[in-house]
């Protein structure tokens, strides 16, 4: 069969984008795979679905596959390829628009200048929610956030436990460069206490208003920005008494602002979203 897609980015987060409210969408996790893939298919760190919404009052529903073909519950930097992607093709004429993800419905808005803010809902602090194994683990618990001692590698990490939807792991760093992001990430995704696995973040604080950010993320290694990543880690240094709202996250692929009024409040993304090209590809049986 013939795949219609676009490629788009935010912040150097890649992805294939897919109409599947015009074309008929039945992939297996090989064939996701097979696209993903930057030597033999098309290359994405992750790829969108757009379909019509089950849920009443809801404008569209959005599917997100990582590049190992596994079908995930949020994707920050995704949800705004997905506003310009349904504006550009003429899918909708609203600005604010409620989409249906696997973790709840969120709702990304077109500001003038181009960009796009997520309201990404409110963070969960405990860690039951990403989830975590705690059996045997002592904590130091903060108000209700978790700080949780991790051992990788022979050295042991204060681990920050957040879901935005999907499941952070995020860790304050000296100096994100030099942080052993491809050796501990793995360590980190697969680390026995996460058993749906989850997304690593190093962040070094620069100042109360800005942080450096580098996610290893699940089912798609270290990705040029993490949307959901960037939240996770600004709630982490904001609970943690070392940052204060609004916050700007630098990544290898760009910038993006977070704002988050505390506890109970939903976590506001803002960043870029570029169409890279469209194209057709034939999709091999599998
Ligand atoms: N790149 C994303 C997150 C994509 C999903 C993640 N890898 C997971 O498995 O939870 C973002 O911008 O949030």
């Amino acid at each position: 069969m013939k795949l219609k897609f676009t490629k788009m980015h935010g912040a150097g987060n890649d992805f294939i984008v897919i109409d599947a409210i015009h074309q008929h969408i039945d992939f297996t996790p090989a064939q996701w795979q097979q696209l993903a893939d930057r030597r033999f298919g098309i290359g994405a760190d992750q790829m969108l679905v757009v379909e019509k919404p089950q849920a009443d009052g809801v404008d569209f529903r959005y599917r997100i596959y990582n590049a190992d073909g596994g079908e995930v519950e949020q994707c920050g930097n995704g949800a705004r390829a997905f506003v310009k992607f349904v504006t550009d093709k003429g899918l909708t004429s609203k600005r604010a628009i409620k989409v249906e993800t696997m973790s709840g419905i969120i709702e990304p808005m077109l500001e003038a200048d181009g960009r796009i803010t997520v309201d990404m809902g409110a963070p969960i602090l405990a860690p039951a929610a990403v989830p975590f194994d705690a059996a045997g683990l002592s904590s130091a618990v903060m108000g209700d956030d978790a700080l949780w001692p991790l051992e990788i590698n022979g050295k042991s990490a204060w681990i920050s436990v957040i879901s935005m939807g999907n499941p952070h792991a995020v860790q304050v760093v000296d100096d994100s460069e030099a942080a052993p992001v491809l050796i501990d990430g793995p360590l980190i995704e697969n680390h026995p206490r996460f058993p749906k696995r989850v997304n690593a973040g190093f962040m070094q604080i620069v100042d109360r208003h800005q942080i450096k950010l580098r996610v290893f993320e699940r089912g798609a290694g270290e990705t040029l920005a993490c949307g959901t990543g960037a939240c996770a880690a600004v709630v982490a240094g904001i609970r943690r008494g070392l940052l204060e709202s609004p916050v700007k996250v630098r990544t290898h692929g760009g910038e993006l602002s977070i704002a988050w009024a505390g506890s109970g409040q939903p976590v506001m993304l803002t960043g870029p979203a570029v169409s890279v090209f469209e194209g057709e590809i034939e999709i091999a049986a599998s």
